[in-house]
């Protein structure tokens, strides 16, 4: 069975070197709408894949640091990224351009190893990350399974090379949370939320 929570944002780029004009040449924004999909063979002990409300903690934080901020390619002119950060106190680095195919790609992982690194309590089991969509607009969107999110041929994405400002970090419960998540630190899921 699929299970999928949706999430929201808003967030502001460049796509450089793609061939729609606007898109390669001005700074513009999208009404991000993500979708999270699990998949199990079993239920938990709420007859549940995964409850939709433990999705909102380290998982949520992670793709709501995206809110309000820019995503910037670490491979853009340091001018531009100086110039950006000078004017938003919310960015997020990346190695890669924020195509909505990257976003999907990067989000994968980030949520992949929440998944990995945590251990339910109510009786979940072999809950696995199906694939993450990226609707960019109402229009257009990116589907990422797992063999694209580790995909050599598109490139290998590590986490390490995925920078959060610190204003952003500064609205995390846990503020070390990425850094947990890099060092693969063990999370338990609560009883209650
Ligand atoms: N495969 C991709 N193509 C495009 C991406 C992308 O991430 N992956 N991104 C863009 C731009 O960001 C652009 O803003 C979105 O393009 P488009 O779908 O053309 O947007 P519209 O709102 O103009 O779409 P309509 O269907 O005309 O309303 C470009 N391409």
């Amino acid at each position: 069975m699929i299970i999928r929570k949706l999430f929201k944002f808003e967030n502001t780029h460049i796509v450089r070197d793609c061939s729609t004009i606007r898109c390669r040449s001005s700074i513009h924004g999208h009404s991000y709408k993500i979708e999270l999909l699990f998949e199990s063979d079993f239920l938990d002990n709420a007859q549940m894949v995964y409850d939709f409300g433990l999705m909102k903690d380290n998982m949520k934080t992670l793709v709501d640091s995206f809110d309000h901020g820019i995503t910037l390619w670490n491979q853009d002119s340091d001018e531009y990224i100086a110039d950006m950060k000078k004017h938003s106190d919310r960015w997020v680095v990346l190695p890669v351009s924020p195509s909505c195919e990257q976003f999907s790609r990067v989000i994968f992982l980030m949520i992949d190893r929440v998944l990995e690194l945590t251990r339910g309590i109510n009786g979940e089991r072999d809950v696995k990350l199906h694939s993450i969509i990226v609707h960019e607009t109402d229009t257009g969107y990116a589907q990422c399974f797992r063999e694209d999110a580790y995909s050599q041929k598109m490139g290998i994405i590590d986490l390490n090379d995925i920078i959060f400002s610190d204003a952003i970090k500064a609205d995390w419960k846990d503020k070390d949370l990425f850094e947990k998540l890099k060092r693969g630190e063990q999370f338990v899921n609560p009883d209650s939320v």
